[in-house]
């Protein structure tokens, strides 16, 4: 692939540290690897480029691609990885730098887990007072966003002084339960890392010296805190951040626009490069796109053009409720697939997993593969945590999470035994003696003590740890789940996930950090599949066809944003990257029910009956073809069936 005049100058761009400001589709991807591969070919250690990217599937793309131009030998020593994926390895590999010697690192579950024990312990009772999954956000939050917590609760929530002492309270007691079980949580390694490095200049010198470039791409979905160690990392490095302003959508976990706004005011002398010429989509595709943008009242200042010219409009599809549209997508896919398109050229984009579930069970019946990307996640299932638990015990003895799960699947014991036992345990400080321990007081449980020694005695190969732990735990199991046919194949993912990982901590870690989905792992070397994703794990992707489900009022914007302006905008910016995955043609169905109310067969505009704001309700008729535009054929199953131009 020949690289444009625009992208060629980025790639190659020597004299200053700079933003490059690129639309979807104009090959910001590309031009990140053409860097990399042109800095690579001017003798730069590739050891000293730090590639940072948004998800690890990002980073496996770029490695990849970057393999094809530089060979992956190099390629391979070109650091790339997510910000959380190279703050914990800097931790790991230089743990007397930011003095933390041992660590586990939690999921979101886990988080709330304790979260619930600490207002248990501060709070009580108390229904009115913030939920565990609320308290958790504001600490998340205020991290992210780099904020002493009262300041932030002050300035974001409307709570009360008296309530917000009490948040503080709580989240004070959710900080020493972390601490005393050697937890990291998701936010934790961010916060380590930057903390050390603004703290400690001689930890700052060390890593400063250790790169000569930093790449880093969605630059729009960075939050205060990456900001914080992109800031502490440059000079001498150069920064080479590429970004979209209009697909920022991570502002609920604390992305900051001005990481791109203020870009030039933060690191003098920047300049700003810009990519404008889409090659992803058609005209007509990008046409509804810009219109999208055009009517917010932010000035996003961007119009994409295809070098690809002309191709079909995006087509719209009203559907009485999910099943209709299930079953007109599955139609759709089967109708091309007989037609000779591979699956795999197909890609169906969703809010959320639990509004696919519709689609998702009509592709199982009519038997189409799929990959679910963002879906139910593998290590989130309840008998996949029971055997982790296993090797978190043994991983880090001080896990009360895991212990708790662990000595609590076994039959009779509750987790008040559970409990007493953890406080003994707590006190040992040999594996010798903790085994000792279970081995005597669940003696009518020999499994219970074998099973730790038994994984124990293979822990060097991660395959024989799971398959150990499998085996040992599967009659319990078995007993416990009463779908245990279906549940049993996700230990087989297991054990094939296993064989890329070196170590067990390196296994917990890499699926907490991102964690994979049933599916995903499942289809992993499945090369002919449609591909089920959410439009937050949709950046980056494109199909030649997609399907954008649910398309309707209350989805775009989410009812649950609506009347916050920001919030609303930034639902534009979802739909804005869901739109622009496709290549030639694009699909959006949805109900014309919306909060119960039914907007008649023959005035069906998808505006929605009940008033509620819909991005599209004034969408000009000629940006969309609907599905009324073709014939329509009554005679088997869903009501309107489609037939492509
Ligand atoms: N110079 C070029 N010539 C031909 N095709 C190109 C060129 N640059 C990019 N492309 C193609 O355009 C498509 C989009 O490129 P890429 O994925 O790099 O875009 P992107 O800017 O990262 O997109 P987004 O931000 O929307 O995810 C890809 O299929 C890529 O191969």
């Amino acid at each position: 692939m020949e690289l444009n005049p625009q992208q060629r100058r980025a790639a190659e761009f020597d004299d200053a540290d700079v933003l490059v400001l690129a639309g979807a589709g104009t090959g910001k991807t590309s031009t990140i690897v053409a860097r990399v591969a042109h800095l690579v070919r001017r003798d730069v250690d590739p050891r000293r480029i730090l590639l940072l990217t948004f998800t690890r599937r990002a980073a496996r793309e770029m490695r990849h691609r970057l393999g094809r131009q530089i060979g992956a030998d190099v390629a391979k020593r070109v650091p790339t990885g997510t910000f959380h994926h190279f703050c914990l390895q800097s931790l790991r590999r230089w743990p007397e730098w930011f003095h933390c010697a041992s660590l586990t690192i939690i999921d979101r579950d886990d988080q709330l887990q304790l979260m619930k024990l600490a207002r248990a312990a501060v709070i009580g009772k108390d229904p009115t007072f913030p939920k565990s999954g609320e308290l958790a956000n504001y600490y998340s939050f205020a991290r992210n966003t780099n904020r002493p917590l009262k300041e932030y609760l002050d300035e974001f929530t409307s709570h009360e002084p008296d309530c917000v002492a009490r948040i503080e309270a709580v989240l004070k007691d959710y900080g020493a339960r972390k601490q005393q079980c050697k937890y990291f949580d998701y936010d934790d390694i961010l916060h380590l890392f930057a903390r050390q490095l603004h703290r400690d200049p001689v930890v700052r010198q060390k890593l400063q010296r250790r790169y000569d470039h930093l790449l880093v791409d969605e630059m729009q979905d960075t939050n205060p805190l990456q900001w914080l160690i992109l800031d502490g990392l440059r000079e001498p490095a150069k920064l080479f951040c590429v970004g979209d302003d209009a697909q920022s959508i991570y502002a609920f976990r604390g992305a900051d626009f001005q990481n791109v706004h203020a870009f030039t005011e933060r690191v003098p002398g920047a300049s700003v490069l810009k990519l404008e010429h889409n090659y992803r989509s058609t005209q007509e595709i990008l046409d509804l796109s810009n219109w999208l943008l055009e009517q917010s009242p932010l000035k996003y200042d961007k119009r994409l053009t295809a070098t690809r010219g002309s191709g079909s409009k995006p087509v719209r599809v009203e559907v009485d409720d999910d099943f209709e549209e299930a079953d007109w997508i599955t139609r759709d896919l089967m109708q091309r697939h007989e037609g000779d398109d591979p699956w795999r050229d197909h890609m169906i984009l969703t809010r959320s997993a639990w509004a696919a579930r519709g689609v998702e069970a009509s592709l199982i019946e009519h038997e189409i593969p799929y990959r679910f990307i963002g879906g139910t996640q593998l290590l989130q299932s309840a008998h996949v945590k029971d055997l982790l638990s296993l090797l978190r015990v043994i991983h880090n003895p001080s896990d009360q999470l895991a212990w708790m799960r662990y000595l609590t699947q076994w039959p009779r014991i509750g987790e008040k035994t559970a409990a007493t036992t953890i406080n003994q345990l707590l006190t040992l400080t040999e594996p010798a003696q903790r085994e000792d321990l279970l081995s005597k007081r669940f003696s009518n449980q020999p499994r219970l003590a074998e099973s730790i020694t038994e994984c124990v005695a293979v822990w060097a190969s991660v395959p024989d740890v799971i398959a150990t732990a499998a085996d040992k735990l599967t009659p319990l199991l078995e007993r416990k789940y009463d779908d245990w046919d279906r549940r049993q194949k996700d230990f087989k993912l297991l054990k094939r996930l296993a064989k890329k990982h070196a170590t067990v901590a390196d296994f917990l870690e890499t699926y907490t950090l991102d964690p994979i989905s049933e599916s995903e792992a499942s289809n992993d070397d499945q090369d002919d599949a449609v591909t089920l994703i959410t439009v937050h794990s949709a950046k980056g992707t494109e199909a030649p066809v997609c399907y954008l489900i649910g398309v309707q009022p209350g989805n775009y914007p989410h009812v649950r944003s609506i009347g916050d302006e920001q919030k609303e905008e930034e639902e534009r910016r979802v739909l804005y990257v869901a739109m622009t995955r496709a290549k030639n043609e694009l699909i959006l169905t949805g109900t014309v029910r919306s909060r119960g109310a039914f907007v008649p067969h023959h005035n069906r505009s998808f505006q929605g009956g009940s008033g509620q704001p819909f991005f599209l309700s004034s969408m000009p008729d000629n940006l969309c073809a609907t599905d009324l535009d073709f014939e329509t054929d009554f005679s088997d199953g869903p009501i309107l069936s489609f037939r492509r131009p």
